[in-house]
Formats: structure tokens, sequence, C-alpha cells
């Protein structure tokens, strides 16, 4: 799995690889620059044809050391024009990136940068290069270096000037995604050793345009982070993690359970159980208030259904311990009842995903709920619900460096359980701090799941594979994968009813 890595442990791992003496900052450097230079050859092919013109910014440190060498190698290995322009004062820059300024300098000028360092519109370059800033930005980016970042924006759309970001886009916060100021959308981003978080998160991937690494030599053991936990980027799950045994039967994949609201309240809870069918519990039933029976009824064939008056008669229903996972929230409202179910349940120990109204039942009043929450109940916020039962933490998202992982590795902490915080960005993270994002940007951008009832499908998903038996945290990684999977394989026009059914095809071609 890939990792993604916070700039303290990108700069743990350089530290690293140099303290053993198999590598110097000055060969890495050389690395990141011929990796950069490389992967712009090898998006557009069409560059290497004829000698063309290039822009490079290079800022105070190392990033702008990487852009030192990008200029050397554009000009000696392929014959390019290059413009160089550095911020600040040459004599102040860190030691490798000093040595390629020095380099730079034996072949072509190094200009002090100002506002005019992009050109002028009649000649514009043919790329740009932005080695302003890169893990070390540490504020926004203002003065003649942000005039010129926003006017990259102006070059890319009214010249068709490519603009290529070493490591990340100047301006953008590589452990929070967010932009600190001025920071521009570029067209590629080559980042180093693996990507970093603010490629991910929040606004970043909006930013990056498409994004690739270079390989620059350096271990992927693990060891050597510091002591940060890692942060996982979600993937595919495996055909083995899904595959059912052909010799099991319908009890060996579990029973889940999932309430639903009252009379026109049926449906979200409807969506989350086909859900749970679909991705594979052995039998999913829906807990119905009386007056509800009906209305169900009349809606279901696979599911099963049984009458649910209030918490008495849940708990007496979880006597049955095959009812191994439920699912409380969708539609389930926001009265004394509701509240009263999940005050029932809860001190059972059963696994429990808890989205939507019984999330927002304890608006107000997020202690009585941390209060009652297991290792084996997961909440599925989206960024209002969040907001309501951790405020603070919700609000610490705007502070500097505090990014959503942060954030959902704090609330999974407090609340003593998983928590998958929604977006196109998803954050899991468990009460130990393991923590996964499952990135629903670049390639696997779906849109058309910002759609009503979604939310609601995955729940059901979590639910049906903590039947099945997949713990917690694995559950709600593997449900947001193959909710977004199945968003993409049905595209545009999608709605919630849809997911359910598209979910055979896509466990098919996992080879489930
Ligand atoms: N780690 C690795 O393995 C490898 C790393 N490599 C490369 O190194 C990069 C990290 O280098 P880095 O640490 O020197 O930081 P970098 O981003 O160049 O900036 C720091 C300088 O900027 C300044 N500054 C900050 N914000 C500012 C602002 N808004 N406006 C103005 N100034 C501002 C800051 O000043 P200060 O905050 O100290 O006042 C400091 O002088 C990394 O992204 C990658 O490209 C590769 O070579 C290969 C291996
Ligand atoms: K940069």
């Amino acid at each position: 799995m890939a990792e993604l890595l916070s700039a303290a442990q990108m700069r743990a791992i350089e530290a690293a690889a140099i303290g053993t003496g198999t590598v110097t900052g000055l060969e890495l450097m050389e690395r990141a620059g011929r990796g950069v230079v490389d992967a712009v050859l090898a998006r557009w092919p069409a560059l290497a044809d004829e000698p063309r013109r290039a822009v490079v910014l290079c800022g105070p440190g190392n990033n702008g050391g990487d852009g030192f060498v990008i200029a050397r190698l554009l000009v000696q290995e392929h014959g390019w024009q290059v413009d160089l322009s550095l911020l600040g004062d040459p004599g102040r820059l860190p030691p490798d990136a000093a040595a390629n300024h020095t380099r730079w300098c034996g072949i072509g000028p190094c200009h002090p940068l100002t506002d005019r360092s992009l050109g002028t519109v009649d000649a514009p370059p043919d790329l740009v290069f932005d080695a302003l800033f890169g893990t070390g930005l540490a504020r926004g980016v203002d003065g003649d270096a942000g005039f010129l970042l926003g006017n990259l924006e102006m070059l890319r759309a009214d010249f068709g000037v490519r603009c290529v970001a070493v490591d990340i886009p100047s301006g953008l916060c590589s452990d929070t995604g967010r932009d600190l100021g001025n920071c521009p959308a570029v067209d590629l981003t080559v980042s180093f050793h693996a990507e970093k978080r603010g490629h991910r998160l929040s606004e970043g991937p909006g930013f990056c345009g498409h994004v690739t690494v270079a390989d620059i030599g350096l271990p992927h053991d693990g060891r050597s982070h510091g002591s940060a936990a890692p942060v996982w980027l979600a993937e595919a799950p495996t055909a083995e993690l899904l595959a059912k045994s052909p010799a099991g039967h319908k009890y060996d994949h579990g029973h889940a359970l999932v309430m639903t609201g009252g009379p026109g309240h049926t449906g979200a809870a409807r969506l989350a159980a086909r859900a749970a069918l679909r991705v594979g519990a052995g039998l999913v039933t829906l807990a119905v208030p009386p007056e509800a029976q009906a209305e169900v009824a009349g809606q279901i064939t696979a599911l099963m259904m049984l009458p649910l008056r209030d918490a008495d008669a849940l708990t007496d229903l979880l006597w049955d311990t095959r009812l191994n996972a439920l699912c409380l929230g969708p539609g389930l409202g926001l009265d004394a009842r509701a509240r009263s179910l999940v005050e029932a349940v809860l001190p059972l120990r059963r696994a429990a995903v808890l989205d939507a109204d019984a999330l927002s039942l304890f608006r107000g009043d997020p202690a009585a709920l941390f209060d009652l929450l297991h290792p084996d109940c997961v909440l599925t916020p989206h960024g209002g619900e969040f907001a309501r039962l951790f405020p603070d933490l919700a609000g610490k998202m705007d502070a500097p460096g505090y990014s959503r992982i942060d954030a959902v590795r704090d609330a999974a902490r407090r609340a003593g359980c998983v928590v998958l915080l929604k977006g196109p960005d998803t954050v899991i993270a468990t009460p130990g701090g393991d923590c996964a994002v499952h990135s629903a940007r670049y390639d696997r951008a779906a849109p058309w799941l910002a759609t009503a009832g979604a939310g609601d499908v995955l729940a059901g998903l979590i639910c049906g594979l903590i039947a099945r038996g997949l713990p917690a945290a694995a559950a709600a990684e593997t449900a947001a994968w193959l909710h977004v999977e199945t968003a993409l394989a049905i595209g545009p026009g999608l709605i919630a009813e849809d997911l359910p059914e598209a979910l055979p095809a896509v466990l098919a071609a996992i080879g489930a």
C-alpha cells in the first residue's frame, strides 16, 4: 500500500538515508531534478521533438535547489533555452541548493526574481517550472513570488503554457492540502519518493493537476518515518478479502440488522440494508416500527423484516447473537425513540455503524455518545455531522498545519471507535491512530456520488462487511473503495438505488 507522507516524515526519511552514508543530499537533489525532467517528457513526449523555452522559478530552499538541477539538465541534455530566476539571496541558500546554484551559474544567468520573471506575453515560454517552495512552505506566498504564481493561471488559460510544480504547487500546504495564499493550479506535479498528504487532502487535488511520483532511491521500508504513525492511501480490496468460502452457508456470512424510521422515513434504511445484502452479508433484517411495517413489506423481497416497538424490544432481540452487525441512523429520526434505541444498543457492545440521525441525535451532548461507544463501532459523519460531534476539532481544521487526518485521528481517539469522515478525501482512523485516506480525486473522481442516499449505501456496505467478519476499520476502508468503484462503474446519472445494483459487476471484476 502507498503511504501519504507528512513533510516531517519526508525529512526524516531523507535524513535517515543520508545518515547511513548510502546517499548524499546532493545526489538526492540530482535525482529529484532528473525525475522532474523525465516526468515532463513522459507526460508530453512531443516536447522532446525540438528545443523549447522554459522559465524556472527557484525559491530560497531545497525546492529551489531542484529547480537549478532541472534548468541545467534541460540546457545540457536537451538543448532548451531556460530563463531562471531566484527568490532571495543566493548567499543564503542551503548547502545542496547552493552547490547547484554554483553549477547553474557556470551555464546561464541567475536573475533575481521580479514581477517580470515570467517574461512577456509576446513571447510566452512553453513551460514554467514552479520550484519556489516545497515541503518547507511555512506561510502564504506574497510579494513578487505571489504575483507570479497568480499570473501562472492566466498564462495557462490564455497562452497554453504548461506549468509544472516541483514536489507540490507553491502555496499549497503539503500536510493539509490547504492553499496558504496564491497557490497556482498547475498541469503536472512531480513529487518525490511518495505522495505528500497535501496532494490528496482538501483543496490540494484541485491545484496539482496530474500527480506523478519520481523514485529518488529512498527506501520504502517504513522504518525511518520518525515517530508519527503512517497514513495509507486506501487501495482496491483483494479478491481473497471479499471472496466467500464455497462450503459456507448463509449464517457463516453474518446477519446484519438495520433500523428504519417511521412511516415515510424507511427509504434510507432500506437502501443501507440492500447494500449490506449485496456486499455479501448472509442475511439482512430491517427492524421496523409496527406502524411502518406495511410500507416496508411492500418494498422488499430478499431482505427480511421484524417489527420493533421500542428499546426494550431491541434489547430482547439482541439476545440472538447471530445478529452480529447493526446499522443505526439512516432515516432513524431525531425523536426520543431513536435516541433510546441507540442508547439501548451500544452497551451490548455489538458491532455497529452509526450514521446520519444516530450522530445528530447527540448534537449538543456528544460526550453522552462517546461514553457509550466501543472499538467495534464506526461513526460515518459528513462534514456537518462531524462539526456537531467534534466542534473544536472541526474548528481547528482551519488552523495552520492541522489537517483532516489530524482531526479524524483526534476524533477517533476521543470517541474510542473508528471514525470515517466522508468526502472526496474520506479519512478513516482508529482510536489507536491507524489511518487511511480514501481519495476520490484524480482518476477516481466520482462527482455523481454527491447524491441523496449515497451515504446510506456507504453505511450499509460497512455494516454488511462487518457482518461478514471484517474488523471495523477494514470494513470502513473496503466499503469506501467499493462505494466509489460502483459509482465509477455507473457514471453520470447515477442515483443511490443504482449503487447496490452495480456491486455484482464490481465484485466480479475484483475476482471475489
Ligand atoms: N526531503 C527530501 O528528501 C528531498 C527534498 N527535496 C526538495 O527539497 C524541498 C524541501 O526543501 P526545504 O526544506 O529547504 O523547503 P523549501 O520548500 O524549499 O522552502 C524553504 C525555504 O522557503 C522559505 N519560505 C517558506 N515559506 C515561505 C514563504 N511563504 N515566503 C517566503 N519564504 C518562505 C523558508 O524560509 P523560513 O520559513 O525559514 O523563513 C526557507 O528558506 C522539497 O519540497 C523537495 O523539492 C529534493 O531535493 C530531494 C529530496
Ligand atoms: K513547488
